[in-house]
């Protein structure tokens, strides 16, 4: 059935890098924190803030705030990744094939992009309220050969998928192309894309395969402390001519994201838990 899809899975030059994580982040202690500005607390939970300044009066910054939570919202979201005797956040099961992949009701989101763009980095930050869930990254490309499932309670699901390009596992199209195409409860798929090198060909080849399983998906641009702003600023514009360009399922907003430094997982962790239909917002138009 999937045969006729099989793309060129390219292998472009990855540039490895070494990050640590940092470990817990509750925004209730950040918004305690005397030691930083509400200028840097500002860019920790909405990064584009940061780079707003730099950016041409005629640019158009809209698509950029679409989803711009309050924070009341997001200290709501945050309790759903607090795991709790009644509310349970755990590594289910990995699956090597669409059909070993456990049923499950709750609704789901995946991460999907080249191998080493740091899909489970992110994971990792999002989770990183309870340390004691296990997702393991490396500086090795290739390194996450399974779909991963992580459950959160029975709200929803969290999938960390393999790479594709470098050093992909030799099954990637057999694995994540049927399970985007045919997961009854995918709720969102997020799609990575390094914010430091931009947009690379096999990022091309997926945002294409995106377009055509015609699913909501989502670009995630991580790695946004690895560049200087001007870098970052031309990879984001190049990114936003391209979706607008070139996609109908794709979610206008681009979020931005730092695993290392946690810039943008707040603002994530509530996408996620409002696009699972777990949190409701209360608004979304403040900035
Ligand atoms: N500077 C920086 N490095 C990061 C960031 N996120 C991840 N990394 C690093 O990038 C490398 C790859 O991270 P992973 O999360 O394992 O990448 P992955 O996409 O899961 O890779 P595969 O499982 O091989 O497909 C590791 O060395 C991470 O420390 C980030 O936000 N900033
Ligand atoms: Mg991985």
């Amino acid at each position: 059935m999937f045969g006729l899809r099989l793309r060129p899975w390219l292998q472009p030059g990855i540039r490895v890098c070494t990050g640590s994580q940092q470990s817990v982040h509750k925004l209730a202690s950040l918004q305690k924190a005397t030691t930083l500005s509400p200028k840097k607390v500002q860019s920790l939970l909405y990064p584009f803030s940061e780079l707003e300044g730099y950016l041409d009066r005629s640019v158009d910054r809209t698509p950029f705030q679409l989803f711009h939570p309050s924070l009341k919202d997001m200290l709501e979201a945050e309790k759903l990744y607090c795991s709790t005797p009644t509310h349970k956040i755990d590594y289910y099961v990995s699956a090597e094939r669409m059909d070993h992949a456990p049923a499950l009701k709750q609704p789901e989101v995946c991460f999907i992009g080249r191998s080493n763009v740091g899909k489970s980095s992110l994971i990792k930050g999002l989770f990183s309220l309870t340390p004691e869930v296990e997702v393991r990254v490396s500086k090795t490309p290739g390194h996450t050969k399974k779909m991963n499932f992580f459950r959160v309670g029975k709200a929803f699901t969290i999938v960390d998928m393999p790479g594709y390009g470098h050093k992909a596992p030799q099954d990637f199209v057999d694995m994540v192309e049927p399970y985007l195409y045919t997961r009854k409860n995918l709720a969102r798929t997020f799609l990575l894309v390094d914010g430091s090198v931009g947009l690379q060909r096999a990022d091309l080849i997926a945002l294409e395969m995106c377009e055509e399983i015609r699913r909501p998906y989502v670009i995630v641009v991580t790695k946004i402390d690895k560049c200087g702003q001007g870098a970052l600023l031309t990879n984001l514009l190049n990114l936003q001519d391209v979706v607008k360009r070139q996609t109908t399922s794709c979610f206008p907003q681009p979020i931005l994201v730092s695993s290392l430094h946690f810039w943008g997982i707040y603002l994530l962790r509530c996408f996620i838990a409002h696009v699972t239909g777990s949190i409701k917002l209360t608004d979304t138009s403040q900035s």
